[in-house]
């Protein structure tokens, strides 16, 4: 997968540098580019912004400079179009069933923006002849779209074959479709089998694979309905046991 960002901040991207999803881009997994929109921003300020038409806050970004780095990084990519990632609080929940769409696309162009945003015009200009989503990834307001580039690449990047190593499978993941689908996952435990007096379950000691699968199962249960009862009522209810009713 290749995935392109433009943006007025690359440094904000040095985490793409580490762990997971550096180890991807050593084995070839991954491919990120990273752009400084300013470079196609040609007055001596290099400005990308101005205000607003129609009054309002803050400033918004000028579709000049966007127009001219899309339409550079379009020629310079692998051919084909790629999908368009605009990250703006107003956008659609951005959730891992859009992570697992993101990961069968070969090409991501993420476009974070600052200020107010971008002029709206520039994803009308595109969205006519590639895919544009507009994605927010929570209900609470950031300074700009770089930290949600962050999210989105480590949910996409995770889910791509080979970067998670076997011990773990991306299957298994809350929200994930599957026996697990939309529970929250229940506690973890490792050594030591006792720490400050408290001890692991008995039952993760006892090497009994059903019961242990059953115990998760009723503490994921738990979990959910404490820290997220609205995911319950997503479940579907021929996958509830007599058992899981108890719970
Ligand atoms: N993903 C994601 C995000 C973002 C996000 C993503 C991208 C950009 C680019 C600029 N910003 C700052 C910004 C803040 C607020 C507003 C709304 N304005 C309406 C008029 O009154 C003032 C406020 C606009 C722009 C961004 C924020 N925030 N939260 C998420 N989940």
């Amino acid at each position: 997968m290749r995935i392109d960002v433009i943006s007025i901040f690359p440094e904000y991207f040095a985490p793409l540098d580490v762990s997971l999803i550096g180890k991807a881009r050593e084995r070839g997994i991954l491919d990120v580019h990273l752009h400084q929109l300013r470079d196609w921003a040609h007055d001596v300020h290099r400005t990308v912004d101005d205000t607003p038409y129609g009054g309002g806050p803050g400033m918004v970004m000028k579709p000049e400079p966007w127009g001219e780095a899309i339409d550079t990084v379009l020629a310079a990519g692998p051919g084909a179009q790629p999908r368009i990632i605009v990250p703006t609080p107003s956008g659609v929940p951005f959730t891992q069933k859009l992570a697992m769409e993101y990961a069968r696309e070969p090409w991501l162009l993420f476009t974070p923006a600052r200020y107010e945003g971008i002029d709206s015009r520039v994803m009308a200009e595109y969205g006519s002849r590639m895919r544009v989503d507009e994605v927010s990834i929570g209900d609470y307001v950031l300074a700009g779209g770089e930290v949600a580039v962050l999210v989105m690449v480590e949910a996409v990047g995770r889910l791509l074959p080979g970067v998670l190593g076997n011990a773990h499978s991306a299957v298994d993941d809350s929200f994930a479709p599957g026996a697990m689908e939309n529970l929250l996952e229940g506690p973890v435990h490792t050594k030591p089998p006792e720490w400050r007096g408290r001890e692991v379950p008995e039952i993760l000691l006892s090497g009994h694979h059903g019961k242990i699968a059953r115990w998760r199962r009723d503490e994921a249960l738990r979990r959910t309905a404490k820290n997220r009862p609205e995911l319950l009522s997503t479940l579907d209810p021929e996958s509830l046991d007599k058992h899981d009713r108890q719970v």
